[in-house]
């Protein structure tokens, strides 16, 4: 399958903040309708004619300016990347962070990081899935900026369903088409090698509860850990779990017990807390703070040692709906569980 910009347009049933009209009233141009949503081999939607001749013109204009790229050697991913956010007018970002708040349906926050990425013949970014670790983006806007775009110029974008299999869907790096997606576990998606000049512009959106403030937090939280610092109370029953249970798993209840002890909370909290993390035990101790603290240590140990899961947090957030936030957990319960 090829997105070729003139494939069947479905009917968009997200705009959600507004009707085109709308949209056209509140800039100066329309951007990013009709996307085509996708839901294989991951949910992501394409749009023909992305932006107006005004707003691609911003966006080529990145390309003559920039002198600070940074250069990607690696193995399996090789292009040049340059931050050029404070480039983009902030009336432009705001439309563009409304519009992918309607398409994705996810509680973005206002900030938008822009790169300018550049591939050189020969360059190739292979298989991976940009999973969001702790305070990384959750969804991204991919432009191409290649007038005259032909098959044999390569780069064009491939969506797998495991790193393993082949390509379930291509897109094609044609002036002005846009692909947005949401980033997970399984985003797994690849660039093919490029004959000729490559220019895209890829726009960076955070959701409000995995910003890089919650993840200065995290990381001031968990700083120099050494399971050591755990109480004896918890030993036996680290021990037990250690020699049945994945390290994986065990290190993540560690983990979490960290965060108990760390909070101030007393050795019976931590190993309830280390038990519920390691699936020994589901938390219903009965006492609303107990409760919540063992669920929120549970929630940043998973961020520090995985990444942010969509599934997850919409279940943390659930569980934890009705509970008025204690004193003690508030950083941490306003940074996980914004308003
Ligand atoms: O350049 C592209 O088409 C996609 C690059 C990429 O891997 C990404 O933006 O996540
Ligand atoms: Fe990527």
């Amino acid at each position: 399958m090829r997105l070729d910009g003139s494939g069947c347009v479905l009917p968009d049933a997200d705009v959600g903040g507004g009707t085109a009209a709308e949209l056209h009233s509140v800039g100066a141009q329309p951007l990013l309708l009709q996307p085509n949503h996708h839901h294989i081999p991951f949910p992501f939607f394409c749009v023909g004619s992305a932006f107006s001749e005004d707003q691609c013109a911003v966006l080529e204009a990145l390309f003559l300016q920039t002198n600070d790229w940074q250069h990607r050697d690696g193995a399996f991913y090789r292009c040049s990347l340059c931050d050029v956010s404070v480039k983009i007018p902030v009336s432009f970002q705001a439309e563009i962070v409304a519009r992918m708040r309607a398409m994705t349906r996810l509680p973005l926050v206002d900030r938008v990081v822009v790169t300018a990425q550049r591939m050189l013949p020969g360059q190739v970014i292979g298989i991976h899935s940009d999973r969001p670790l702790l305070g990384y983006e959750i969804a991204r806007l991919v432009v191409q900026l290649n007038k005259e775009w032909q098959p044999d110029h390569g780069g064009v974008l491939e969506l797998f369903a495991s790193p393993e299999g082949k390509a379930v869907f291509t897109v094609d790096p044609e002036y002005n088409t846009a692909f947005g997606f949401a980033l997970h576990a399984e985003s797994y998606h690849g660039v093919t090698e490029v004959t000729q000049p490559r220019k895209t512009v890829v726009f960076n959106f955070w959701h409000v509860a995995n910003t890089p403030e919650l993840a200065a937090y995290v990381q001031a939280l968990f700083a120099d850990l050494h399971f050591s610092e755990l109480p004896a109370a918890l030993d036996p029953v680290a021990s037990s779990a250690e020699s049945t249970l994945p390290e994986e798993t065990t290190f993540r209840a560690g983990t979490a017990a960290i965060a108990l002890q760390r909070l101030g909370y007393d050795d019976a909290t931590i190993v309830t807390g280390y038990r519920h993390s390691a699936g020994l035990a589901v938390c219903d101790t009965g006492d609303a703070e107990t409760d919540a603290a063992v669920l929120l240590a549970d929630w940043m140990a998973y961020l520090y040692r995985d990444s942010f899961d969509l599934t997850r947090w919409n279940s943390l957030r659930n569980k934890l709906d009705r509970v008025e936030a204690v004193s003690r957990l508030m950083p941490a319960w306003q940074l996980c569980l914004p308003e």
